[in-house]
């Protein structure tokens, strides 16, 4: 990461309403290329809303996104997506009767560029950018299986397979480690640092203090819409107001005794 480069993405007092629920409160933050940005905070802190405005899921109520010096406030999701931002949900996003490898070559296909005909004919170059990201998700071996009866695991990989098959800048990636065993954490942890390792700048929401401290080179914390902490990893557990909020004295101990390097197991 280049911390003097210009941001990558700009959000400035970007806010979502729900009538007269903030869910997302003035957010305003720059991420830099290659970062690995941690997004913490309690349930309906608004972190999946602000992920679903800048991906554009659902439109902001105010505020201004730039990404790569473009204004993509107004714009759709698809556009954002052939703009070079891909993501992921917490909850499982796919085709459930097509198989692995069909769901990752729909992404590849129309998540690449703006088709003129879409569906005419699967291109090579989608048909090479689909079996690279199968391979980097390690779902090559399971590419015929029907995506529905995959393990949850395996979900969580079609998604980041999917999202790479669109050949993102940068990627958004919630709750990727959520109901995931401690190996599965290591396994999609490993992922997130090859992903890195390509120079995709990636944002990630995680309630697994584990997974989000150790992978992100910032950590942002929100609470009711708004941003309440923002600073490097080691430093989380050391505000006050991030334990009172979200972490409680338990987890804080834990996580301080991790970076004093033992085990912390949060
Ligand atoms: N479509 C919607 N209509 C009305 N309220 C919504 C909608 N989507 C989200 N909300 C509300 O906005 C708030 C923020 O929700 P959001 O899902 O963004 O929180 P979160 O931080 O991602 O929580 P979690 O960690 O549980 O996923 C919550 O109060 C939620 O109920």
């Amino acid at each position: 990461m280049n911390p003097g480069a210009a941001p990558i993405l700009t959000c400035n007092a970007v806010s979502r309403h729900f009538g007269s629920l903030r869910a997302v409160d003035a957010v305003s933050l720059q991420v830099a290329p290659g970062e690995v940005l941690g997004i913490g905070g309690p349930n309906g802190a608004g972190k999946t809303t602000f992920f679903d405005v800048v991906t554009g899921i659902t439109a902001p109520s105010g505020g201004r996104i730039d990404f790569m010096g473009r204004d993509i406030t107004e714009a759709g999701a698809d556009e954002i997506c052939h703009a070079g931002i891909a993501r992921t949900f917490q909850l499982n996003a796919a085709f459930e009767h097509l198989t692995v490898a069909e769901n990752v070559a729909v992404a590849a296909q129309f998540g690449r560029h703006a088709r003129r005909f879409p569906g005419f004919r699967l291109s090579a170059a989608s048909r090479a950018a689909a079996a690279e990201a199968l391979e980097f998700a390690g779902l090559g071996p399971k590419a015929h299986l029907r995506a529905g009866d995959l393990p949850v695991l395996d979900r969580k990989l079609l998604m980041i397979a999917g999202a790479m098959a669109t050949e993102p800048r940068m990627i958004f990636l919630d709750e990727p480690v959520g109901g995931l065993n401690s190996a599965e954490i290591d396994l999609v942890q490993e992922l997130v640092r090859r992903m890195q390792a390509r120079g995709i700048t990636i944002v990630l929401i995680e309630h697994v203090m584990r997974f989000l401290l150790t992978l992100s080179t910032r950590v942002l914390i929100m609470h009711h819409g708004q941003i309440i902490f923002e600073g490097p990893p080691d430093r989380v557990a050391e505000d006050e107001t991030v334990v009172e909020t979200y972490l409680g004295q338990g987890a804080a101990r834990r996580l301080k005794r991790h970076f004093a390097g033992a085990p912390a197991h949060a």
